[in-house]
């Protein structure tokens, strides 16, 4: 994909439907008795794996456009696959549905592509295992692929030493199958969608936060049934945080993003643009299927740099590329930290954001665990190398539109990942 700068973005969107939302729809409609019906599901090459999955694990699943019909067959319906489980790019898929399998009477395989195989899974492996699961890693590289047999679950008290949903949610998911209450405490809050989505589905399920510090736990007792829910998905934030970063560094641009997903676990992006000076309104707050969504409307503004560290570091996790990218724009310096958890994605973010930076012509120097941005420097246009992550594209195109000259952004087509409609939305604005 070939880019140049441009000016005067201006219109009205909407960005496809959330992506951590979506994968949960599949799996807690899968293990559910009865009809799970979603509208404003991402048809993302993630979700799509999800899909993949379940399918092979016997559940029947009809697509309609963005709608998608599962067909629940309980707790205990899931069949013996008949073939090793492809989870692609996506971690989601992999951990959560690593929880769901620990408590199954059958033996799983589970493996993905070469990013997926290469992220760590000792996070799940070792509380599992805690659990009474049997679980490994076949080339014993605590890596995927892995390969699940049947165990007898008990439920546990699990400190985890990172705050991570797909942690917690394998855990919790692991926890329906287990003979007493399993409970996750983090150091602080990651995205709580599985705890607000299992609720819905009647899973008995309670959170609380430490009063004394910002450690969050949520605790799950076994032995209910869940039942098929009805879920129109929030527009992705994660997606949306593309064209907001597009409205504000593009002189002249004025965009409205209807029908974004403002979950605070997941919006630290919206504080953070606050903090850099960001002309941002909300409008239309309300809730939808349990979960805050809000239309965003920005303007072009000129932002300075901030500070970013802490417990806000997990609700914008996905979010650091393309903020790096805002930082690089905006005047004076932004530090990152306390972000190693971008070591591990699906390249390591840390590394992929600072080489394509300084291509750009910024002045960045990578951090043990984070990223330290002197923005302000025009930026040139340059060759992108994506590593296929799907973020490094995006938030590089974006890049690409106040760069002078042309950037080309090598195998852009990884977008398909989490936003494959990522380029015909930018086609709505121009
Ligand atoms: O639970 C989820 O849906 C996700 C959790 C986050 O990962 P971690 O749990 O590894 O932080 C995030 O980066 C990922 O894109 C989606
Ligand atoms: C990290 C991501 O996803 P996952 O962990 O599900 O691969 C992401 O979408 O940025």
């Amino acid at each position: 994909m070939e880019l140049c700068s441009i000016n005067g973005l201006k219109g009205t969107i909407t960005v496809p439907g959330d992506k951590s939302v979506s994968h949960r729809c599949i799996m807690f409609g899968s293990i559910a008795n009865g009809i799970t019906e979603v509208e404003n599901f991402l048809k993302g090459a993630d979700c799509r794996a999800t899909i993949q999955c379940f399918r092979t694990l016997g559940i029947e699943i009809e697509e309609n456009g963005s709608s998608v019909r599962i067909h629940g067959k309980g707790l205990h319906g899931l069949m013996p696959p008949t073939d090793i489980l492809d989870v692609g790019n996506s971690g989601t898929t992999t951990r959560l549905l690593a929880g769901i399998l620990a408590g199954q009477p059958f033996d799983s395989k589970l493996s993905g592509d070469a990013s997926l195989n290469a992220r760590p899974m000792k996070r799940i492996m070792e509380p599992l295992t805690q659990m009474g699961a049997n679980i490994s890693s076949i080339l014993r590289n605590d890596c995927a692929p892995l390969y699940i047999t049947p165990g007898k679950l008990h439920g546990i008290h699990y400190s985890s030493p990172v705050a991570s949903a797909q942690v917690k949610s394998c855990i919790l998911l692991a926890g329906l199958y287990a003979d007493t209450e399993t409970s996750v405490t983090e150091p602080s809050l990651s995205r709580n969608h599985t705890e607000l989505m299992l609720r819905e589905f009647g899973a008995d399920l309670h959170s609380s936060h430490a009063l004394d510090s910002t450690q969050a736990t949520v605790s799950l007792n076994p032995g209910r049934e869940l039942y098929g829910q009805r879920i129109l998905v929030p527009g992705d934030i994660s997606s949306a945080a593309y064209f907001i970063a597009a409205g504000l560094l593009v002189p002249d641009s004025e965009i409205l993003i209807q029908n974004v997903g403002i979950n605070p676990t997941r919006a630290g992006l919206l504080k953070v643009c606050e903090d850099m000076g960001a002309d941002i309104t909300l409008l239309n707050e309300h809730t939808q299927s349990g979960e805050p969504i809000a239309d965003i409307l920005v303007r072009t503004s000129t932002l300075h740099g901030t500070t970013i560290e802490g417990d806000i570091i997990p609700t914008l996790i996905d979010e650091i590329p393309i903020i790096a990218v805002m930082a690089a724009a905006a005047e004076g310096t932004t530090i990152i930290r306390d972000a190693a958890e971008l070591k591990v994605k699906e390249t390591d973010r840390i590394e992929t954001i600072t080489d394509n930076l300084l291509a750009m012509g910024c002045a960045v120097t990578a951090t043990e665990d984070g990223i330290v941005i002197h923005g302000g420097r025009p930026l040139k246009g340059a060759v992108i190398h994506t590593l296929l992550d799907h973020r490094i594209a995006m938030a590089f195109s974006i890049a690409a539109l106040i760069a002078k000259g042309n950037t080309q952004i090598l195998d852009s087509k990884c977008v398909d990942v989490s936003y494959p409609q990522f380029y015909d939305t930018f086609e709505e604005l121009l």
